[in-house]
């Protein structure tokens, strides 16, 4: 089964304002495609349209093959400690190889440290290990970069070229370039509303 992701025609509104419209995306195997705009655009609100988890205002979106999607929120318990935390959903997802995570993210030594008590970007790294132990085909990732340091935000742009490069599908939304090779830039602000 091929990844593919498409959205035809898509308007948002969110609360009384339509911030965009007449937007059409087409992803195929392979495909990473940064969404770019100013703060308020609606960068974050197509991601969660590309997710399901939020209604167009108009127009339709259709995928094939499991969507990760990574933002502020992180899916993971505050409480516990961070090893903890990704282990418990580590056997929910099935995770046969949760090591791999943790050595790209060099997690390890932060695997007793409540999950609380992370950094921004130690959480963001968290949040990633979560979406590579869930070996989805369809990432979306709103912001990838924020908070990491310098060497972590090449890891992340190269876990998404590793991701890419095995046929994987990547959307991300930054307002700071993203590094992909072959990869192509959508403005929202081309189809404001
Ligand atoms: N639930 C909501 N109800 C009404 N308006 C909302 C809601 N959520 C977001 N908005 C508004 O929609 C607009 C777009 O928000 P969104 O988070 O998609 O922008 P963004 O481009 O991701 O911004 P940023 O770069 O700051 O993360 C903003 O003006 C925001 O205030």
């Amino acid at each position: 089964m091929q990844a593919q992701l498409t959205a035809k025609d898509i308007a948002c509104r969110r609360g009384e304002r339509l911030l965009f419209k007449g937007l059409s995306l087409d992803c195929a195997p392979g495909d990473a495609l940064q969404i770019t705009g100013a703060n308020g655009v609606g960068k974050s609100s197509l991601l969660r349209i590309l997710a399901g988890l939020l209604r167009p205002f108009a127009g339709e979106v259709s995928s094939t093959g499991a969507i990760g999607l990574v933002d502020e929120r992180l899916a993971l318990d505050a409480n516990q400690p961070l090893g903890k935390a990704l282990a418990f959903w580590e056997r929910l997802d099935g995770c046969s190889d949760p090591g791999r995570a943790l050595d790209v993210l060099q997690l390890e030594p932060l695997l007793d440290v409540p999950v609380r008590y992370l950094s921004t970007g130690q959480k963001k790294r968290a949040a990633l290990a979560r979406l590579l132990n869930r070996n989805c085909p369809i990432w979306l990732l709103d912001e990838p970069l924020n908070g990491l340091d310098t060497q972590a935000q090449k890891s992340v742009e190269a876990l998404v070229a590793l991701h890419c490069g095995g046929g994987g599908i990547a959307v991300v939304a930054s307002h700071q370039p993203f590094a992909v090779p072959g990869g192509k830039a959508l403005a929202i602000e081309d189809y404001a509303a």
